[in-house]
Order: structure tokens, then sequence, then C-alpha cells
């Protein structure tokens, strides 16, 4: 049984006078001991929501939760606080995207983690001080004694990371959720900080929720992978099932759009055009399908289901597949040389290469040009002969636009 099943979870933002903000729809996927799952995708997918419900930290007032999150025989959504609050420190653990933020800047940073250890683990005066030195050190902190003294402002952007982690696990929890643990970071400690995880994994058999949008992170990290859009699970596999073959376009159109070092000069970056808020809503189709260049009028007929058109365990919410086997490449590494040189890293090893795309695997929001949106539909998309609006493959972009969106070029 896995520690963590999450059934159908939805999270529903509500509001007098304004609409309903449906940001998670029906997300499932189960974490056991020992493993890291990813959660991917771009800025405003749901992927922050979707931890912090799990954790307990949504408001009550003006959120509808919906669905399971079964952490060990219980509802985590349906716990009190109470509970949720005893649960949160031994069980389950979080470390969020900004160090800063999280700590408390009036507060030494060794008061902040021995708090920790008395309120959890009964721990007083000099013993709950030395397990805290213990832990700073534990984590890669220089002179931790020293440290345990200063203000989060005296420690640099690393040491604030590795000492909220020193937080995170300083109980020991079964379960830690990493919401976007490296983004602020550097490239080289962000390789650290995910090193010192992947430890955590191994020694420990800490289950790993990794929150991310970096799929350098995903390739040198995760076991299994959900790909969110727009709140849904568009593609669910394991690691090496998904860079082998991206198959949910807007998946293939994320690995497709890392840059590689090994590109001819001048050849352009191939960003998914347009940006998540081109979308139309899942009741009505795929919400991809304004930025997606193989669609077709079957996509504009109601929510596609998870299907698995490439093989047992590799969901795909698409009715219109890549099938085609594509070359992904992460920075010039072949993406399943990248996967297997991240697999093969020991913990003591130095980070894999796979690690590194991190700083340019940027969020395809940022990187996109200025290209005018998608096309609008349904009312453009006309099929061809077949039915099929033209299937493009991503990697002949230009020309491979949709046919209605050549019309709209063309007028
Ligand atoms: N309090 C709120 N009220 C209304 N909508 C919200 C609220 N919080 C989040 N949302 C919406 O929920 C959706 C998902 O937000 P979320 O923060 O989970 O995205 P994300 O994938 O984590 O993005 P990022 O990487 O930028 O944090 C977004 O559309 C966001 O606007």
């Amino acid at each position: 049984m896995p520690l963590l099943s999450v059934d159908e979870l939805s999270i529903t933002f509500t509001g007098r006078g304004r609409r309903d903000v449906r940001a998670v729809d029906g997300v499932s996927f189960d974490v056991d001991q020992g493993q890291v799952v990813g959660l991917v995708g771009e800025s405003g997918c749901g992927k922050s929501v979707t931890s912090l419900a799990l954790m307990g930290l949504l408001p009550k007032k003006g959120v509808k939760l919906g669905g399971r999150a079964e952490y060990d025989g219980k509802d985590l959504l349906t716990l009190s606080p109470n509970a949720m609050r005893d649960m949160r420190g031994k069980h389950l653990a979080m470390i969020f995207q900004d160090p800063l933020s999280s700590l408390n800047p009036v507060i030494p940073v060794g008061l902040q983690v021995t708090e920790i250890l008395e309120r959890h683990r009964g721990m007083k005066g000099a013993a709950a001080r030395k397990e805290a030195a213990d832990l700073l050190d534990r984590v890669g902190i220089p002179d931790p004694t020293r440290r345990l003294k200063e203000y989060p402002h005296q420690l640099s952007g690393g040491m604030r990371q590795r000492a909220l982690i020193a937080m995170a696990v300083a109980c020991a929890p079964r379960m830690l959720i990493a919401d976007e643990p490296t983004t602020a970071l550097d490239v080289t400690i962000q390789a650290q900080i995910l090193e010192l995880l992947k430890e955590l994994v191994d020694q420990q058999g800490t289950a790993l929720l990794m929150i991310t949008h970096d799929l350098g992170v995903v390739a040198g990290l995760c076991d299994q992978v959900n790909v969110l859009y727009a709140g849904k699970a568009v593609e669910s596999a394991g690691r090496r099932e998904l860079f082998a073959q991206p198959t949910h376009p807007y998946a293939h159109g994320l690995l497709g759009s890392i840059p590689r070092l090994d590109a001819p000069r001048g050849e352009p970056l191939r960003p998914i055009r347009g940006s998540i808020n081109d979308r139309i809503d899942w009741a009505d189709g795929c919400a991809f399908a304004p930025r997606c260049d193989h669609y077709t009028l079957e996509c504009l007929s109601g929510t596609p289901q998870l299907t698995e058109p490439v093989g047992a365990g590799h969901g795909v919410r698409c009715v219109n597949p890549v099938l085609t086997g594509v070359e992904v490449k992460t920075l010039g590494v072949p993406a399943e040389q990248a996967v297997d040189a991240a697999v093969a890293t020991a913990p003591d090893e130095p980070a894999a290469e796979a690690d590194e795309p991190a700083e340019s695997a940027e969020s395809v929001e940022d990187s996109a040009p200025a290209e005018p949106a998608g096309p609008k539909i349904p009312a453009q998309a006309e099929p061809e002969a077949d039915g099929k609006a033209e299937p493009a493959d991503s990697d002949a972009a230009p020309e491979a636009k949709p046919e209605a969106e050549k019309k709209k070029d063309a007028s």
C-alpha cells in the first residue's frame, strides 16, 4: 500500500462576487516509501496548491476540497486542524521555495530548530541544542554551533535552504514535500541541495513529493513523474518512460524546449507558444488545445481521459498523442543518457549533468516569444478532409502551424 495515495484531488477557490477558480481538477497519484514523485508543470498549473492542501495549509474559508488524500490510512483533507498539526513535523514536512521568507527573520536559526525539537521530540536545553547542531552538520552547514546563534540574514541562500531542510527532517518525517526547493538558488548550490534530498531518500527511506517546473530536477531525482497542465495531470509515467517518449503534446513541447548546447549557432529556441492563460475549460475539451500543434476537432469534445497509448503505467490525457519517437536532448546529452547518468550518481559523487539543465529549463511562459496566441478554437478550427487539423511536428515550427492558424496568417 502506498504511503500517500491522492485520489481525484480537486481544489476550488470560491469567493463572493467572483467566478470560482478550479485550481486542481481530479489529480491522482501515489507516493511509496523511499520513492520520489514529481509534480511538474509551468507556473499556475496547480503544483503549489496541491502541496498546501496535503499539508493542511490552505485556508478553510473560500477553498473547496474534493477527493481524498490518504496518508497511512487517514484522509489528510478531512483531518481536524489539531490532528493535522500533529501530523506535520513527525509524519509530513515541507520545504518551501524561498528560504528567507520561510524562516523567521528576527529569531536565531538555532532557536527555530530547537523549537521543533522541543515541540515534537520533547527535547530541552543542552540536549536540544546539541541535536540542532548535529542536524545542521548533517545537512552540510559548516561550524554549526556558531551558525545556530546567527540570524537568517547572516546565512547564505544555500545555507538557509539547508537550515530549512534540517528543520524539515528534524523529526525524521516519513514524507517530505519539497516545493521548488532549489529555484531561488544558484546552479551549483541547486545540485548540492538535490544531492542532499537524494541522500535522505536513500538513507532513511523518506518518501519525497517533488514539486518543480524544472526538468533537470526531474531527470536527476524523480522515479515517477506527473505532468500537470491547468490543474489536471496530462501525463503520468516513470522518469525513463517520460524522457524516452514524452507523449502528451505539452510534455513533448516541454522537453523539446530545453536549450541544447550542441544546437547549431543561431538555431532558434523552440518554446511552446502562448501561455497557460490561453486555454479552454476542461469541460469543453483539452485545456491545452489552443497552444497545441497536434489538435484535432476531437480535442474539443469533452474532457479527454487518461489512457495508456504507449504502454502500461504511462498515462496520457490526449486524443491525438505524439506517437512518433522524438530525440529529446537535455543540454546536448540525449535524454536517456542524462537519465542514466542521474540514476547512476552515487550520493557522494558530484551531481549528474542532468541536474545542469536546471537553469536552462526556464518556465515556458518566461521564454515564450511575443507570437500571436494559438488559434481561437473551436470557431476557426476547420478539419482537413480526414477530419484532422494538419498534424504538426513541433520540431518543424514555424511552418507546422495548425490549419486554422495558417488561414489566419494568410488573411
Ligand atoms: N487564493 C487564491 N484564490 C484564487 N486563485 C488562486 C489562489 N491561489 C492560487 N490560485 C490559482 O490556482 C492556480 C494554481 O496556483 P499554484 O500556485 O498552485 O500554481 P503553481 O503551479 O504552483 O505555480 P508557481 O510555480 O508559479 O507557484 C493558479 O491559477 C492560481 O491563480
